[in-house]
Formats: C-alpha cells, sequence, structure tokens
C-alpha cells in the first residue's frame, strides 16, 4: 500500500474513533440488556458477528446482558417428536410435555451455542436461566396457556456479581413457580423484565424486521409511549410486534432509560445501535 494511502486510512480510522469517543463515554459502565429472538438467531456466521459485538462492548465498559428466545428451534423439536404446538396471543400454549422440551432445548441448545460463541471472542459467558439463583420467579399467566408464566419477582443479584467478574451473564426465559413449577416465559417479556429489574441503559430487542414500521412502510426512528398506544389501537401494530412493544412501555416504566427495537441481522446491529449517531430501529422513551 502507497504511504499515501496508508495516511489516508489511518485518518479515516482516527476520524471514526473520535466520533465513537462520546458514545463510548457516555456508555462506561452501562448496562446493556440484549434480547436475541430465534429468528434474529441466523447462520454461525451472523451469531459469530454477534458475539464478537458483545465482546466488543464490555472490553470497552458496558455490561451486556444477552436475553435469548428460540421459538423456531422450540418448534422444529416438537415437530420432530410429534408434540403438536399452538399459540394464543403470541405465548405457546405448554402442557406438561412441552415445557420439558422448551427448556431442553432453550436452556440446552441455544443457551449453549450463544454462550460458546461469546467464548470463541474471547468473552467470559455463562448460560443461566430465569431458575438460577431465583432470578426469575413466576406467576401461572392464564391457566388455559398451562405452563406459561408471567415474571412476579424478579431477583437480579447473582448478575451483579457477574458483572464484577467480568462474565457475560446468557439468559434461556423460563422461570421458576412457588410451587417448584417451570414456566416458560415469551423471551421480549423475560428480556423485558430483567432490563427494568436492573434499571438497565438500555434495553435492545433484535428482530427480523428494521423496526416499527408506519403504514407506508418506513421504520418509525422515535416512539413515545403514548405514540405506540396509538399505534396498536389503529392496528399498524400488530402480530409479534404487539408483545414487544408492550414490552417497551412496560420496561420504560419499571425504569429503562430507553428501549430500541432493531433488525438483529444487520451486520454489527448493535455497535452501531450504540456508538454511532445513525443509530438503528426504532427508539422508544417515556412520554
Ligand atoms: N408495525 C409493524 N412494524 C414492524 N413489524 C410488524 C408491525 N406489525 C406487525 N409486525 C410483525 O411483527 C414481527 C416481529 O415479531 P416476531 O415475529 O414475534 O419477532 P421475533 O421472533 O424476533 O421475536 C415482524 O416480522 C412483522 O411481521
Ligand atoms: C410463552 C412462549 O411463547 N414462550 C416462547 C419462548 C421462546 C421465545 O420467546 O422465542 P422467540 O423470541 O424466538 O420468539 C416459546 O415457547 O416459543
Amino acid at each position: 500500500m502507497k504511504k499515501q494511502d496508508m495516511n489516508r486510512d489511518w485518518i479515516a480510522t482516527a476520524r471514526t474513533l473520535s466520533q465513537a469517543l462520546p458514545y463510548l463515554q457516555r456508555y462506561t459502565g452501562a448496562t446493556v440488556v440484549i434480547k436475541l429472538g430465534g429468528h434474529a438467531m441466523g447462520s454461525d456466521d451472523a451469531m459469530e458477528d454477534f458475539a464478537r459485538d458483545v465482546v466488543l462492548m464490555q472490553q470497552v465498559g458496558v455490561n451486556p446482558v444477552i436475553v435469548h428466545g428460540g421459538g423456531p428451534m422450540i418448534n422444529a423439536m416438537l415437530d420432530k417428536l410429534d408434540i403438536p404446538s399452538s399459540f394464543v396471543d403470541g405465548k405457546r400454549v405448554t402442557d406438561r410435555a412441552t415445557v420439558e422440551v422448551v427448556e431442553m432445548v432453550l436452556s440446552g441448545l441455544v443457551n449453549k451455542r450463544i454462550v460458546q460463541a461469546i467464548n470463541r471472542q474471547g468473552g467470559k459467558a455463562v448460560g443461566l436461566s430465569g431458575k438460577d439463583a431465583d432470578l426469575m420467579i413466576c406467576d401461572q399467566t392464564n391457566p388455559d396457556l398451562g405452563f406459561v408464566g408471567t415474571p412476579a419477582e424478579l431477583n437480579p443479584d447473582i448478575l451483579y456479581n457477574l458483572f464484577g467478574h467480568n462474565v457475560i451473564p446468557v439468559i434461556a426465559p423460563l422461570g421458576a413457580g412457588h410451587a417448584g413449577e417451570t414456566f416458560n416465559v415469551n423471551g421480549d417479556t423475560a428480556a423485558g423484565a430483567i432490563a427494568g429489574a436492573l434499571k438497565a441503559d438500555r434495553l435492545l430487542l433484535l428482530t427480523d424486521v428494521a423496526g416499527v414500521m408506519s403504514p407506508e412502510g418506513d421504520v418509525i426512528t422515535e416512539l413515545t409511549a403514548h405514540q405506540i398506544r396509538d399505534l396498536i389501537a389503529d392496528g399498524t401494530i400488530a402480530g409479534g410486534m404487539i408483545p414487544k412493544t408492550e414490552t417497551a412501555l412496560r420496561a420504560i416504566e419499571d425504569g429503562v432509560r430507553a428501549v430500541v427495537i432493531l433488525d438483529g441481522r444487520a451486520p454489527n446491529a448493535c455497535l452501531l445501535e450504540l456508538f454511532t449517531e445513525h443509530g438503528a430501529g426504532s427508539l422508544i422513551r417515556a412520554d
């Protein structure tokens, strides 16, 4: 490479770094909860990119917490085992046989895939579910849904201990019941409850669309709680986006500073969101 080109590259890098500096400072010591949905997980390469971003985030002083889903992976295992499954209002009807499969797939296959990917990038990740150290105690959501839980009591001390040892927690969305039951919790709901208990600086909900879309198909880059309620009422926000935006509202009520719904499949989605002015997706703050 010619010296002139090397200088130009160096100047571009220096400019990028100096632009990132105020953002890096803003997030030093911050807690960022990232919900990685099953649809956003993608290929091994995509997982590697995600893991690299998480490790980099930690190296610049952020405490990242990963809460994952895995709906498509649960579906595949239930199909293999010939166990039929159905959803009501975005929640899986979960009988005893189903909750066993949900726990095996989420706490086993999916959780360990993410833990291993982060560790391969030089991080120190530990996998947990809401059952570990009583992190997330649940009530039954509705008897018609079976073993589906609503987070009722959060005990995040274990997470602070892990932060103190530079460990990245990776959490499967299962909760313990007061009578020893295992509850299946929607991944967005679990991430919101954990972010609320930590009073996180950011909750990033990674999904397979660019953000909350207007009826014209444009991403709505900033939304208040009030606007979300209007968009749900007029049908613009529908399907799986309803629990996601409701989670965002609840998390903000619980003290999370801001929630971003963004496309987890886009390269460097989390880093660009946190450390550049371009941001990504839809940012939701209190009114
Ligand atoms: N206004 C909207 N903007 C964006 N997505 C929407 C909207 N209304 C409904 N959706 C649907 O919500 C889906 C995201 O929810 P979901 O499939 O549950 O995500 P995940 O599996 O990542 O948790 C989108 O793929 C889209 O089909
Ligand atoms: C109660 C309930 O529906 N739990 C979800 C948990 C996994 C999840 O939420 O996965 P995604 O984030 O990939 O959708 C389920 O059984 O599919």
